[in-house]
């Protein structure tokens, strides 16, 4: 059998990269509450015109969480697989992976606080 050229070898990673990005969002109520904070946090940031350098640091934390919430859904199917009855382990694993969720949520809120709260304060001394 002739081996795939490097360009279709490549396109079928993307396709299959891009395959599994859709189906967290098709499978994971949490991957829709991401998306929901994302779209609010972007409207944010265009209503308010905050700096470059802000954009970067938002889209960068959207990126985080998104990821994280990737590499979870993954590490869950994989337990599953390997571990379909309870098992310590496996709710361990499970923990962990939910865990760094966590983590970059937490993170990026802090980012989203640090950059909006000066504008909410403006907004509110001027508008209000
Ligand atoms: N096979 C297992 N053995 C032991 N504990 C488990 C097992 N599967 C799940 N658990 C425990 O239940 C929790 C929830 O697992 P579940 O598979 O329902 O994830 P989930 O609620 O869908 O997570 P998320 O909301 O991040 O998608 C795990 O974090 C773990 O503590």
């Amino acid at each position: 059998m002739s081996r795939p050229s490097f360009i279709r070898s490549r396109y079928n990673s993307f396709r299959f990269a891009f395959k599994g990005m859709t189906a967290v969002f098709r499978s994971e109520p949490n991957m829709h509450l991401h998306v929901l904070a994302s779209i609010i946090v972007l409207v944010m940031a265009y209503r308010f015109e905050v700096t470059r350098v802000e954009w970067c640091l938002l889209i960068l934390c959207i990126g985080l969480v998104w990821m994280a919430e990737i590499f979870n859904t993954s590490i869950e199917t994989l337990t599953d697989l390997v571990s379909p009855e309870q098992n310590i382990w496996a709710g361990k694993t499970k923990d962990l992976a939910a865990g760094g969720v966590l983590m970059a949520a937490i993170t990026s809120v802090a980012v989203g606080l640090f950059i909006f709260i000066p504008y909410w304060v403006d907004y509110v001394n001027t508008e209000l």
